[in-house]
Formats: structure tokens, sequence, C-alpha cells
């Protein structure tokens, strides 16, 4: 494998099989992907497809059971432990006895940050999310949209250079979506953050993505990979634009050839 400066991710032969009780699941399959420094990489497919499992594999949450997989030129373990990664998940899991400040601040705590330092980093994460002025919030006072900004602020705390979020908006309603859509954008554009995002949406994947992996189930596998080329200062207009439709189309296309509907 070659260990470019400019690629994060470097996925090759990739496989996963999980031992069940009830035989083997193929979750992953001869996945094949590298992802370079500043990309926006979106992973789209139907339930079941291994979009989670392999963002997973890239945190080291979960070991491929073949194949090769390098995080910043070093094995996912150890790229684990440098906490090369902030991690997004569904769903915002804040502490409720925390304030939205101390839930930020959680992993420089872990890291055994200075207070001070902690609070000034918080300070800044927040920032980024538009979340400045709510530190001393608890999250039930928070809308959903919001915590869901507070994840992402506690995730990107500690100013790893890989943004790993696994549909962090599927659970919020259409008109927040967008927001947080365009708000993510932003800061990425802002933060040159290398992303990768699993989504069920089409119009969220081609909005947000410099690339976006089209996989399939059974067992889970790449079957499309599309590279956009839309400005990063964009906003939600681009989706009225050919360009955007035509890329949603070819999303689609790819979607449907890899879906069976017998299951
Ligand atoms: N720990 C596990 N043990 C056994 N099977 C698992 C495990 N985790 C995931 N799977 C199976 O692996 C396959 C891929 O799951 P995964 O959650 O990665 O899919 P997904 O594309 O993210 O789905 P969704 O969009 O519904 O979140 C599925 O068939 C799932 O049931």
């Amino acid at each position: 494998m070659t260990a470019s400066k400019d690629v994060v991710v470097d996925i090759q032969k990739m496989s996963l099989t999980f031992q069940t009780a009830d035989g083997p699941v193929y979750a992953l399959s001869e996945v094949d992907l590298t992802i370079s420094r500043g990309e926006f990489v979106s992973f789209i497919g139907p339930s079941g497809c291994g979009k989670t499992t392999l963002l997973r594999v890239i945190a080291d949450l979960e070991r491929a059971t073949g194949g090769d997989i390098l995080v910043n030129g070093v094995p996912a373990q150890q790229a684990r432990e440098q906490r090369a990664y902030g991690y997004v998940f569904q769903a915002p899991a804040l502490l409720p006895w925390r304030t939205i400040e101390s839930n930020v601040t959680l992993p420089l705590e872990i890291m055994e940050i200075s207070r001070e330092e902690r609070i000034k980093r918080g300070h800044d994460a927040l920032k980024l999310v538009e979340l400045n002025g709510f530190e001393k919030k608890f999250p039930w006072q928070l809308s959903g949209g919001m915590q869901q900004r507070a994840s992402i602020a506690r995730a990107l705390s500690f100013d790893a250079d890989l943004l790993l979020m696994d549909e962090p908006f599927g659970a919020l309603d259409e008109i927040v979506r967008d927001h947080l859509n365009e708000q993510l954008l932003k800061l990425w554009a802002r933060t040159n953050k290398t992303v990768a995002f699993v989504t069920h949406s089409i119009p969220e994947a081609v909005f947000l993505s410099s690339k976006i992996v089209v996989m399939s189930p059974r067992p889970g596998r790449i079957i499309d990979i599309i590279e956009t080329d839309f400005a990063r200062d964009r906003t939600l207009d681009v989706r009225e634009t050919p360009e955007f439709l035509e890329v949603a189309h070819r999303v689609r296309e790819g979607l449907r050839a890899g879906h069976s509907y017998d299951d």
C-alpha cells in the first residue's frame, strides 16, 4: 500500500464477515477506496449494505476480516490511539447531567487537557457550529438539531483532521436538516477537514459531497463512485441545477441497479 500524506483513508480488498449464531453475515466484500485530504465523501445505499460497518472499520471500532486499511498512513488501530478522527453518531448521545460545554469538552477531559485550555477549545468548537452562548445549557434545553450540532462540536473539540459522521441528521425534519447541511458544508469549506458521511438521502449526499460512494447489499460492496464538481461555497439552490439533477440521477440509477426487491 502507498502511504501518501494526501491519502487519509486507504482501503484495499477489505472484507468483513460477522460470525453469528445463524451463520456468517457477509457485511462487506472486496471494498477498495481511497479518501484524500480535504474530501467530503458520502456513503449511500439501502439499509444493511454495510455503511455503518465501513465507517466503524475506519474508526477501528470493528475489525476487517480481510484486506488492508490505513488511516493517515498507519493501521486503523494506531490511528484511533492517535485520536485521528472525531466520530458523530446517529443520535447526539450527550450526557444529560452535563452542560453543553462540559459535554463538548469531555474528550479533552479524558485527554487530561487543562481546564483553561478545555474551555477555550470548547468555546471554539461551539462557535464553529454556531452554538456559542449555549455553553451553560443542558442538552434537554436544546432542540434536536442543536443537540446534534453540539455532538458535532464534541467531535471537533480535539481538532482531528478526519470527521466520521454516521447519518447525523437522519432523525431530523427536512427544514432543520437542510439548514444543518448548509452549516456543515460551510464548516467543511472553512476548516478543510476530511469528512466521511453516511446517509440514506440522495439530495443530502449530492449536496454535501465531493465524492459519493454508492453501495449495495448482500454482501455490502461499492458499485459506483461519483466525483462531483460543485463550488465549495454552494447554497441549497444548487439542487435546482441540471448538474445536480444529473448526479442525483446517477446515484439513483446505481441504487436501483444494486437493489433487490425480493428481500
Ligand atoms: N455486530 C454485528 N453482528 C452481526 N451482524 C452485524 C453486526 N453489525 C452489523 N451486522 C450486519 O451487517 C450488515 C451491515 O450492517 P450495517 O449496519 O453496516 O448496514 P447499514 O448500511 O449501515 O444499515 P442502515 O442504513 O440500516 O444503518 C447487516 O446485515 C447487519 O445486520
